[in-house]
């Protein structure tokens, strides 16, 4: 039965295969979407020029502009239009990329259709249900996190956010780039009593000063060149919800001026607007540069910092919990096997060796993209040590002539740890750990009781 939401909910299908366009446009018209078709991204733009189109599904490679670049000029300047790309099987990581840089979602060709049908619906769904006219209505996470830890710094971290998720006090994080304060802010969200509300995330640092308030505060039709058609503000799309602001500590001394305003009175005027409007919304705000010093130095407004700051929670370094490593690593790998629709049979002992000995300067973001790469390198399920350009220094082995060993006690020790790392990647599971070993369940019981490892 057609979903009455579909009648409203308008999709422009953009490819050069004149085939494949009008497969996609019987398949949406028989679910009862409202189509157009365009068959360059051209044609595309100038179409979206004279009508609202709520998503927009395009092809990858077309002839004159690519999917991905329709996909960012569509960003830049119909930001309340999603984007899907499609592509054939051999580029999954370039469709992979275009969800990087702000797609809803990605669809292989030679998956079911259903699967790209459920993904619109869920879109179309989130639209109408929200009434928001907004893009950031969506979790894409469809992965969870892994929150698990083995860390008493991190367990601490995690039990502050747990106690203050319904305090609605604002929370500041703080820490390097990349070790998951954006996944704390969701953590905190999702333990709160706004977890059926929106979540929306902002990345100060990716707009210019003007740009991002109106990001922010949103603005009215005419209220500058270019502003084609109203706009709802993040602060207005979070109503009922939580706002998490990242990078704060990026922003001008003259929003901050307006940032403090807002939190206070709980009230925003939209860009070209006087008219106040309510807003009621949890803040979380995070940051990996130095604050205090910021604030010390003038360049971050201390009234605002104490505003923000109720809670300040630190989250530790990749490298400070490194017991966690191991279940990440796990994590990562079943997540890529999951995303890249790759399985991986046999991880070589130098690969895991690396990963589990590596310092992580790029904290939990550089394991997952390392993970990421070697998933989509790997050939035949196998993940080789070459495809790590990280790996230089960590795997050289000392040839001391002190140090040296006999062949039986290398071939021991490098059992041992192989043993031990694909032990870890399959989470103990001794079936699975056997079958990618290439041996038997009794054989790989009797070598962990020869090393020592049960
Ligand atoms: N516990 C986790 N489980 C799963 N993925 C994680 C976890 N922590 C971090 N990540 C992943 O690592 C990447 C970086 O995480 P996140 O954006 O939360 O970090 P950040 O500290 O906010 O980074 P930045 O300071 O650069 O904004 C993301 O892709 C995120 O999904």
């Amino acid at each position: 039965m057609v979903d009455d939401i579909n009648h409203s909910f308008k999709i422009l299908i953009v490819d050069d295969q004149e085939e494949y366009r009008e497969t996609l446009d019987s398949i949406l018209k028989s679910n009862g979407y409202y189509t157009d078709t365009a068959s360059s991204g051209h044609e595309a733009l100038e179409k979206l020029k004279k009508e609202k189109f709520h998503l927009v599904l395009t092809g990858f490679i077309m002839s004159g502009m690519n999917g991905i670049d329709l996909l960012e000029v569509i960003k830049r300047d119909y930001s309340d239009t999603e984007v899907i790309v499609f592509t054939g099987y051999g580029l999954v990581k370039n469709a992979v990329d275009s969800v990087k840089k702000g797609g809803f979602d990605y669809f292989i060709k030679s998956q079911d259709p259903e699967e790209l049908l459920t993904s619109i619906e869920r879109l179309a769904k989130s639209r109408n249900f929200k009434n928001k006219n907004s893009t950031l209505i969506k979790d894409k996470s469809t992965f969870p996190f892994i929150l698990e830890t083995s860390s008493e710094r991190f367990k601490k971290v995690l039990d502050i956010g747990r106690k203050v998720a319904n305090s609605n006090a604002n929370v500041l994080i703080l820490g390097e780039s990349g070790v998951g304060k954006e996944v704390f802010a969701r953590y905190i969200h999702q333990n709160s009593d706004r977890n059926s509300e929106i979540f929306v995330a902002v990345n100060c640092h990716a707009f210019s000063e003007t740009l991002l308030e109106s990001e922010l505060f949103g603005h009215e039709k005419g209220a500058f060149t270019g502003a084609h058609e109203r706009r709802i503000g993040r602060f207005e799309a979070a109503h009922e919800g939580t706002l998490f602001l990242d990078e704060i500590g990026d922003t001008s001394l003259e929003t901050q001026v307006k940032l403090l305003r807002t939190i206070e009175n709980k009230k925003i005027e939209r860009i070209g607007s006087n008219k106040l409007i309510d807003v009621d919304f949890r803040l979380i705000c995070a940051t990996n540069r130095d604050i205090y010093k910021m604030v010390a130095d003038s360049l971050f407004r201390e009234d605002l910092f104490y505003r923000i700051s109720t809670i300040t929670v630190e989250i530790p370094p990749l490298r400070e919990r490194r017991e966690d490593l191991p279940k990440l690593i796990n994590f990562f790998f079943k997540k890529a096997e999951f995303e890249f629709k790759k399985e991986i049979r046999r991880v070589e002992a130098d690969v895991m060796r690396f990963l589990l000995n590596y310092h992580y300067p790029g904290n939990v973001r550089e394991l997952k993209n390392i993970v990421e790469r070697l998933v989509i390198l790997s050939d035949n399920g196998i993940v080789k040590v070459e495809d790590i350009p990280e790996k230089k220094g960590v795997l050289n082995f000392s040839l001391d002539s002190e140090k040296i060993k006999t062949l039986k006690e290398f071939r021991r020790e490098a059992e041992t740890e192989y043993i031990q790392s694909i032990l870890t990647l399959c989470n103990y599971n001794m079936t699975e750990t056997a079958k990618k070993l290439g041996i038997s369940r009794r054989q790989l019981f009797n070598k962990l009781t020869e090393y020592g490892l049960r």
